[in-house]
């Protein structure tokens, strides 16, 4: 998949929509809690099959209950669409009951 650069106004929408996500040094910054270990690793599972599936993937790393998720394309140095995209399933994965 060919990620697309976002554009300045795409980047200042961000907050409104998603707002469980930050900007943090250029990248796409959540952090989730889980009720435990498997919640967390359960949840990190799923999103990695998606990932896989978008041949787009995230930074991150997991302490016991906690999951901290930073998206960037590396292919373009920034953000792109496919960022936007994976995060919209993160979103959708961490609400669908795996935790916060
Ligand atoms: C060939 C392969 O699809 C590419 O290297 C993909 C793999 N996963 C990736 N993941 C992320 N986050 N950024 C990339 O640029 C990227 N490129």
């Amino acid at each position: 998949m060919a990620a697309i650069p976002l554009t300045p106004e795409q980047i200042n929408a961000l907050s409104r929509e998603l707002p469980a996500w930050s900007l943090l040094n250029g990248k796409l910054h959540r952090e989730l809690r889980f009720s435990d270990f498997v919640a967390a690793f359960g949840f990190m599972t799923q999103v990695a099959l998606v990932a896989e599936a978008m041949g787009h993937h995230p930074e991150w790393s997991n302490v016991w209950n906690r999951v901290v998720v930073d998206l960037t394309t590396h292919d373009t140095g920034g953000l792109s669409d496919l960022d936007l995209e994976l995060a919209r399933r993160i979103d959708a994965l961490a609400a669908e009951g795996a935790g916060r």
